[in-house]
């Protein structure tokens, strides 16, 4: 079986001669040279996907979500029950939630993964579960070494083998309850940014109680010292299983050469330690949404990625990824699909850049 080692090194390096051939297709094209501006450049980043050898087209959509619970819930970080991580993972297989009805929009399928919710396993949901929830950061470690290891490893073979079955496009996206406290806790950590400029309101914490929970994200670093060059010490010290898994489906993906759609803040923050695992993944990233958790845009310029739109959208479970799908689809289509200045006769004078 590979090991992590030879795994990230397989990642490929994107194809420049593709990406330039790509160009000078869209340039051809029935439109004023770059008129179609990012939709252009996603297709040329397509192109230059390995996995996708060449002309960027779409088969398979994944959508995997990565479930946990998080001990860091019990220091009052958020206002949920932490029993609606075990009901709403388990509505995923009922197709009620957000993530699922944008999925089937997109054409994508959501793959529902148990990484550690503290229930008993759920019928129709993937059992990777490492334990029931992880530890509390703001006291100790989310997990071990081993056990984040183990966990990105298998979660990466996971990714591998809906790529061996056909998948060509994956989106990231979780659910568990209290997890925007570990995220911003990466982010800080990763982006070197004080935790009260990235601790936000999550999923509705009333605004009186972010000071706490910047002190607790204070509390998690201090007390565990991650290190901010070695990215899986800091998803192991101050993560938890589903941004560990997050980063497992993008290192996953970028070793197949094929592109994953980020999500909202809790994708940015497994983003940035699957950066820092491997940088040359980051080619294979493509952004979805500006979330409108508080730390966002922070993570997503030490990112250097530019979100694709600003709806105030900030429900995570992978809904941000699944409406990206049809942006990507949308590149693909026009790659394909429109015609060409020359079968028109229409000659363009040449323009600079
Ligand atoms: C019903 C419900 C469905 C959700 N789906 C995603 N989240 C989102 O909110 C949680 C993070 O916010 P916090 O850190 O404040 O707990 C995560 O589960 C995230 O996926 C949900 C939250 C709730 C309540
Ligand atoms: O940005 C997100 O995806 C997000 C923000 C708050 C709560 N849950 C998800």
């Amino acid at each position: 079986m590979q090991t992590l080692t030879t795994l990230l090194a397989s990642i490929p390096v994107p194809d420049d001669v593709a990406m330039a051939q790509a160009q000078v297709h869209l340039d051809g094209l029935l439109k004023p040279p770059g008129s179609l501006g990012r939709l252009e450049a996603l297709a040329v980043q397509l192109a230059g996907m390995q996995g996708l050898n060449g002309a960027p087209q779409i088969a398979e959509k994944a959508i995997v979500v990565m479930c946990a619970d998080h001990g860091v819930w019990h220091e009052g970080v958020a206002i949920s029950p932490q029993v609606v991580t075990a009901i709403q993972a388990a509505n995923m297989t009922q197709g009620t939630t957000g993530v699922c009805v944008l999925a089937a929009q997109a054409g994508a399928k959501v793959h529902v993964l148990d990484v550690g919710i503290d229930a008993d396993p759920i019928p129709g949901l993937v059992n990777m579960k490492v334990a029931r929830g992880s530890g509390n950061i703001a006291s100790g470690p989310a997990m071990s070494r081993e056990q984040a290891q183990e966990l990105l490893l298998e979660t990466m073979r996971y990714t591998r083998e809906l790529a061996a079955q056909g998948v060509t496009l994956f989106g990231v996206g979780e659910l568990g309850m209290a997890n925007t406290t570990p995220a911003a806790a990466i982010v800080s950590v990763l982006a070197g940014e004080a935790p009260e400029s990235v601790v936000g309101i999550g999923a509705n914490l009333p605004e009186t109680l972010l000071g706490h929970k910047a002190q607790v994200v204070r509390r998690a670093i201090a007390v565990n010292q991650p290190d901010a060059a070695d990215g899986l010490d800091v998803l192991a010290k101050v993560g938890g299983y589903d941004l560990l898994g997050m980063t497992g489906v993008i290192l996953g993906a970028a070793t197949c050469g094929l592109p994953v759609v980020l999500d909202g803040f809790l994708s940015y923050a497994s983003a940035l330690a699957a950066c820092r695992i491997a940088p040359h993944v980051k080619p294979y990233m493509i952004p979805s949404h500006l979330s409108a958790e508080k730390g966002a845009r922070i993570a997503l310029e030490h990112l250097g990625l530019e979100p694709y739109f600003n709806m105030g959208m900030r429900l995570g479970e992978g809904s941000g990824a699944a409406l990206a799908m049809q942006l990507v689809d949308a590149a693909c289509a026009i790659y394909h699909k429109m015609g060409t200045l020359a079968a028109s006769n229409i000659v363009l004078p040449e323009t600079k850049g």
